[in-house]
C-alpha cells in the first residue's frame, strides 16, 4: 500500500508577537510531554535567526522535564560557539541559559573542526547517529520537534532555494561554503531529516515576511525550500505567524489548539477552509 499523503500544514495566526510567544511555549511543552510519555525523552532541533527570541516564553515555565531534553541545531554557521553569528549562541542567550537542560544534552558542533566543513558536518551527523541509531530503526532520525524559520528567500535551515544542498538525499547533515546571505560557511540538516520528524514548526513574524508567507502557503508548487517541509505520516507541520506576517496569505487559519495526529490536522484544516469560504460568501452578499 502506498504511504498516506502528508497532512496539510496547520496554520496558526496570532494578533501580536506576545500571543505567538506564549502559544509557542505552550505548544513546545505539550510536544515535550507527548514525547516523554511515548518515548521517554524529547529530541528537539533549534534554528537560528529570530526563532531564539520567540522561545523566550519557555524560560521560567514550571512542570517542564528539562532533564529529558536532547537539543540539536537544525543548522549552524561555521563559527566559534561564542560568536554572535552562532545559532547555538543566539539560542543560548535568549533561551538555553535560562533553563536547566543538562549541558551534555545540548549538542553543538565541535569547534575543533571549524576549518574543515566536511569534517564539521560529518562529526555532527555522527552525533545524530550516536543519538538516534539506538532508538530509531528508520533510515533517518525522527525528531520529536524541529523549530524552523523562514529566511528572506524562502530558505529554511541553510537550505537555500536553487542550491544543491536541497537535493541531498543520503546525508543527514551536509555543508556549504556559499550561503547567499549571512555567514557563507555552514552545515545544515537535510530535507529528508525535515520530512521525517514528528512535528515541524515554522515561526514567522513581521510584515517583511508577509509576501513570502503568501507564496509558501498559497503557492506551494513554487517549490521554495519552506514549502518542501511536508513531513511523511505520521508527521505534522505547523505554521505560527503573527498578524503582520499573516497579512497576505489566503491559507485558512486554524484556532490555536494542540493537534495530535494527521486526522485531527486534516479535520482542522478542512473546518478552517469552510469557515473562510462562509466568511467570503457573507462578505460578497
Ligand atoms: O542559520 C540560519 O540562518 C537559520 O537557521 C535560518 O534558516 C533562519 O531560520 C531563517 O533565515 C529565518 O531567519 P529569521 O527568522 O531571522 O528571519
Amino acid at each position: 500500500m502506498p504511504p498516506p499523503p502528508p497532512a496539510p500544514p496547520v496554520f496558526y495566526s496570532f494578533p501580536d508577537n506576545q500571543k505567538l510567544v506564549d502559544s509557542l511555549a505552550n505548544f513546545v511543552i505539550k510536544a515535550q510531554r507527548d514525547a516523554v510519555e511515548k518515548r521517554g525523552k524529547f529530541t528537539i532541533a533549534l534554528s537560528g535567526g529570530s526563532l531564539a527570541a520567540n522561545l523566550r516564553g519557555l524560560a521560567g515555565q514550571e512542570n517542564v522535564q528539562w532533564d529529558k531534553w536532547e537539543v540539536f541545531f537544525c543548522d549552524e554557521r561555521a563559527v566559534p560557539l561564542d560568536s554572535e553569528d552562532s545559532n547555538y549562541h543566539s539560542n543560548y542567550v535568549s533561551f538555553l541559559q535560562h533553563v536547566p537542560i543538562p549541558p551534555k544534552q545540548i549538542h553543538t558542533i565541535n569547534p575543533a573542526y571549524l576549518d574543515d566543513l566536511e569534517e564539521l558536518a560529518d562529526d555532527y551527523e555522527k552525533q545524530l547517529v550516536g543519538h538516534f541509531a539506538a532508538s530509531n530503526a528508520a533510515r533517518y532520525p525522527t525528531f520529536d520537534l524541529m523549530l524552523l524559520g523562514m529566511g528572506k528567500e524562502g530558505e529554511t535551515c541553510s537550505l537555500f532555494a536553487g542550491h544543491e544542498v536541497l537535493s541531498e538525499r543520503d546525508a543527514w547533515v551536509t555543508s556549504l561554503d556559499d550561503a547567499p546571505n549571512g555567514p557563507k560557511r555552514r552545515i545544515t540538516m537535510t530535507i529528508p531529516v525535515l520530512t521525517h520528524c514528528y512535528r515541524a514548526v515554522f515561526v514567522v513574524s513581521g510584515s517583511e515576511k508577509a509576501e513570502l508567507l503568501h507564496t509558501v502557503l498559497d503557492e506551494p508548487e513554487t517549490g521554495l525550500p519552506c514549502s518542501r517541509v511536508r513531513p511523511a505520516a505520521p508527521g505534522l507541520v505547523f505554521w505560527f505567524a503573527d498578524a503582520d506576517a499573516a497579512r497576505l496569505t489566503k491559507y485558512p487559519p486554524t484556532t490555536f489548539r494542540w493537534i495530535d495526529n494527521q486526522k485531527e490536522a486534516e479535520e482542522a484544516v478542512a473546518a478552517a477552509k469552510e469557515r473562510a469560504a462562509r466568511r467570503a460568501a457573507q462578505d460578497a452578499e
